[in-house]
């Protein structure tokens, strides 16, 4: 079981806790007549683990995402990362956290604008204390093929090459546990092949366990497990 450690005690995670554990989850929108998005959903992934969900659109895949994330509040249920619920973590805490231990890409990107391609892949880095390790801008930058994007501004790059940053700045820091919204939904396929390549490598190297949203079946074969999304719940495929 990888050990987990981290500078700040309050932060520090337990060794031999699932690196994802979710029970009984409960999460519905609207008020009149509210639509059950998730119901009574369980989810344990130990270190290391790959995991791929899959889904009609609409069936909740996103908002199961944003969950174990800690960026939406079920309304029952709880989540825990290396230990941790992160519902009973005070919010400057949960983002501490997070941006220690969880690597995202999402679907929207969400590159700062104002910064530039390199700005925002260090941002992890900065946030952690680690500008040492800022080599791992350009080896990642090289991997995804956007090192000669590095000081362009976002609003400058295509869609698929926001992806890879997004990408990038997902893994700069090697979180335990990287959360994935369809990473290669805007890449032709030889780059959609390279990120996956890139993915199966960093989760053997360095033990991230990987939950991650696709409808792409190359994506979903690199997976350990392949879970469906169906009626709130999530079963084997
Ligand atoms: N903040 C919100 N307010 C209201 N409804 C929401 C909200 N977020 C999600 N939903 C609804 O919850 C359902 C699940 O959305 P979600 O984005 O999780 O689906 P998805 O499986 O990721 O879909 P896709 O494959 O199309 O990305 C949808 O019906 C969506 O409209």
């Amino acid at each position: 079981m990888r050990c987990w450690s981290s500078a700040a005690s309050s932060e520090s995670v337990s060794v031999g806790e699932p690196v994802l554990l979710i029970q009984g989850l409960q999460r519905r929108f609207g008020t009149s007549g509210p639509v059950q998005v998730l119901d009574d959903l369980t989810l344990e992934l130990s270190a290391g683990e790959r995991v791929a969900v899959m889904g009609s659109s609409g069936s909740g895949k996103t908002t199961l995402l944003h969950l174990a994330a800690g960026m939406d509040t079920p309304d029952a249920g709880e989540v825990r990362v290396g230990g941790h619920r992160l519902s009973r973590l005070a919010e400057p805490e949960r983002t501490r956290f997070r941006a220690r231990y969880i690597g995202l890409v999402f679907q929207d990107f969400n590159l700062i604008d104002s910064l530039t391609v390199r700005e925002n892949i260090e941002l992890p880095l900065w946030l952690n204390n680690r500008l040492d390790q800022r080599q791992r801008i350009t080896e990642l930058a090289e991997e995804l093929g956007i090192a000669d994007l590095l000081e362009r501004l976002p609003e400058k790059l295509s869609g698929g090459e926001k992806q890879r940053v997004a990408i990038a700045r997902a893994l700069v820091h090697r979180p335990a546990l990287l959360l994935a919204d369809e990473p290669t939904g805007s890449l032709d396929q030889t780059t959609a092949e390279g990120v996956l390549a890139l993915f199966d490598r960093v989760t053997r190297e360095h033990g991230v366990t990987l939950l991650m949203v696709t409808h792409n079946d190359d994506a979903a074969a690199l997976c350990d497990r392949v879970l469906q999304l169906r009626h709130g719940r999530l079963s084997q495929d």
